[in-house]
């Protein structure tokens, strides 16, 4: 896959003298989803800004599909969309007028028939006719969506897509969302939930104190950093867990039914074999054992954490 994006070294100070990034490396591959996680105020949108020119860099260099986003400003704009945080949208006019006139606005030709793809691929063809303030607030979040691609763009950058929308509605997003991946258009998301980077993206990179701290493959990332527990059911309560036990650092849990155990969950050796036999050889019964994976929201929390103490 070639890269529709490339970042290198993208500093920004703002007049106030505060850096909210530090030099920061970052590529995208064609169709893929990228999801940026970071605690507020960590630079996320100020990153996006830099790369839809709406905020200016102070260094570094941004590349959007071959074209430099300062020295080729229109053509690299071009290929980016935007779907911000605020929802602005003028409230009395139509779907249709609003999403055909954003077109305009980068200068593209009339192409009716991609907007009318675009309002059925987001089912908002139905409500093309209606004005923007008498649709739900899904609906309009649909609309902005709509504008940001009306100009055909590669890109299609997300910033809290689902910021403030209730359970259903954000699982419908997730929805747009892997129909627009399917489409080819590549797409990075700014998320303060956890959970949507996990269901939605190919790769995650988490943002702390304007420096990229960490980008990689979701997958790998939860089986490096993911950890498993083993919960260990006891037929008998225990107050104290035996010495013969240490080694395995076990929690007493539900009052002394439950002994876990916790490993890494890429680890080829897990150690289960043998607490089993230990947990046998000191007389404990069980009646039943269960793992749960820590979830994405765990590894990041441990990272971000582990980043400010280092830094501190
Ligand atoms: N115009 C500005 N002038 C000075 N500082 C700014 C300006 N805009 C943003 N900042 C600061 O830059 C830092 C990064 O802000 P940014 O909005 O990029 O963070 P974020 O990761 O998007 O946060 P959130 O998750 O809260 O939206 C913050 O400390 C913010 O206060």
């Amino acid at each position: 896959m070639t890269d529709i994006l490339t970042l290198e070294g993208v500093e920004k100070t703002y007049d106030s003298g505060f850096i909210a990034l530090h030099g920061v490396d970052l590529t995208l591959k064609e169709g893929e989803i990228l999801a940026l996680l970071g605690p507020n105020g960590a630079g996320k949108t100020t990153l996006i800004s830099c790369i839809c020119g709406t905020v200016m860099p102070t260094g570094g260099k941004i590349t959007v599909g071959g074209f430099d986003a300062l020295t080729n400003f229109r053509k690299a704009r071009s290929l980016v969309g935007l779907v911000p945080q605020e929802i602005h949208l003028e409230p009395f006019s139509r779907v249709w007028d609003t999403v055909r006139y954003t077109r305009g606005l980068f200068g593209k030709k009339h192409d009716d028939a991609h907007l009318e793809r675009v309002l059925k691929d987001l089912s908002l063809w139905d409500k093309r006719d209606s004005r923007v303030v008498e649709l739900s607030g899904g609906m309009k979040r649909r609309v902005l969506i709509a504008k940001a691609l009306s100009h055909e763009p590669r890109i299609l950058f997300l910033d809290e897509p689902t910021a403030g929308v209730d359970v259903d509605l954000r699982k419908e997003m997730w929805e747009v969302v892997a129909k627009l991946k399917a489409s080819g258009v590549s797409i990075v998301l700014t998320t303060h939930y956890i959970e949507e980077a996990e269901a939605m993206a190919d790769r995650i990179g988490v943002i702390n104190g304007g420096r990229l701290a960490l980008i990689e493959e979701k997958d790998a990332l939860m089986s490096r950093l993911g950890r498993k527990s083993l919960k260990i059911d006891l037929e008998t309560p225990v107050d104290v867990i035996p010495d013969t036990l240490s080694s395995y650092n076990l929690k007493r849990a539900d009052d002394g039914f439950a002994l876990v155990y916790e490993y890494e969950a890429g680890a080829s050796r897990t150690g289960i074999t043998r607490l089993l036999a230990d947990l046998r050889d000191a007389g404990l019964c069980m009646n039943d054992l269960s793992t749960r994976q820590s979830s994405l929201e765990e590894i990041f929390v441990s990272l971000v954490q582990s980043e400010q103490e280092e830094r501190a």
